[in-house]
């Protein structure tokens, strides 16, 4: 069976979550799509959805936050879904899992990359997050789930820049500072272009040549999420670079949110691929490097106020 794509859906609340979900599932035509989400403040939306004629299937789950309290939960309805999967009970191609406003999106992906039976059914395609410009630097500021919610995204999404006095770009390049690999695209009203979701592919090791993050300096917003891209044209040493990993990870054990790497290694015509979330991580070596390109190094590390300088040293000393 092909893996069904999934999308999580975060954002603080009121950010324009369930709007967006309505959107989709009103307007996109190819996928017949299963939902999962929390069951406070959604009765509008399970009313909407059932009474549209695309076939689908909702799940509410009942006890409070997916990413703690029901945790659990989740991953038994996950196992569920599979299981009625595999025995055509149910049909669908594509889920979507709406978090909670207050929800973390951490252990939420944790269940889609360490559970055996919900990895062979379903393939976590990316977090989308969900971010008010009107409210959220009072949110970040007060609510620090609001800043984990940014940082591993994979698609942010900035609603209400209807409601903005100025445009919404210095906004925007400070989120950019938090989150230096996630597409940042505005929303109004929860309408986007879908291809969006088509193309996002935020777990996948694939060998993009090069990361779409730019290099920003500051901060300018007062946020602890921060992120940053360290570049290198020389080889790494596999061993050397393996303990260099294993290090951080020990070391910011608390802090890493998320990290993705294309690495030039010595003596390897391959580029190798790496990618993680909080102390779980993956890699594989990807694409050969081609006679017309310069094999180089990207790592992009997003985290909670991660020591930059520190991260640049220990690089530089290998
Ligand atoms: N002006 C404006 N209003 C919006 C936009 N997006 C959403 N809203 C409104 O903001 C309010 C909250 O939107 P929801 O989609 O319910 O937000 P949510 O993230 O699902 O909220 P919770 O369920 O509380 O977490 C609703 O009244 C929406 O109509 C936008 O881009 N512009």
């Amino acid at each position: 069976m092909t893996p069904i794509p999934v999308f999580i859906i975060s954002g603080f609340l009121g950010a324009g979550k369930t709007t967006f979900l309505n959107y989709i599932l009103h307007h996109q035509t190819t996928h017949k799509i299963a939902v999962i989400e929390n069951e406070f403040g959604n009765t509008a939306l399970d009313t909407t959805i059932l009474s549209q004629d695309t076939p689908l299937h909702i799940t509410t789950l009942q006890n409070g936050c997916i990413c703690c309290s029901s945790h659990g939960e989740l991953e038994a309805t996950l196992s569920e879904l599979s299981r009625q999967l595999t025995h055509q009970e149910i049909e669908f191609t594509q889920l979507i899992i709406e978090c909670t406003g207050m929800a973390d999106p951490g252990p939420i992906i944790k269940s889609f990359l360490i559970n055996d039976i919900i990895t062979e059914t379903f393939q976590l395609r990316g977090v989308i997050t969900l971010v008010d410009a009107l409210n959220a630097p009072y949110q970040f500021k007060h609510f620090h789930v609001t800043q984990a919610q940014i940082g591993f995204a994979d698609l942010i999404l900035v609603s209400k820049t209807d409601l903005l006095e100025n445009d919404a770009q210095e906004f925007t390049q400070q989120l950019t500072c938090m989150n230096q690999r996630a597409e940042i695209h505005p929303i109004i009203n929860g309408k986007i272009d879908l291809k969006l979701l088509d193309q996002l592919d935020g777990f996948a090791l694939s060998a993009k040549s090069s990361f779409l993050c730019q290099e920003v300096s500051s901060n300018p917003l007062d946020t602890q999420v921060n992120s940053f891209v360290i570049k290198r044209s020389e080889p790494f040493d596999i061993n050397a670079l393996s303990l260099l990993f294993e290090k951080i990870l020990h070391n910011f054990k608390k802090q890493l949110l998320r990290y993705k790497a294309i690495i030039y290694i010595k003596d390897n015509p391959e580029r190798l691929l790496l990618q993680g979330v909080n102390q779980l991580y993956n890699s594989e070596f990807g694409q050969v490097w081609s006679k017309d390109e310069t094999p180089f190094s990207e790592f992009v590390f997003i985290g909670i106020d991660l020591p930059e300088e520190e991260f640049r040293k220990a690089f530089n000393q290998l």
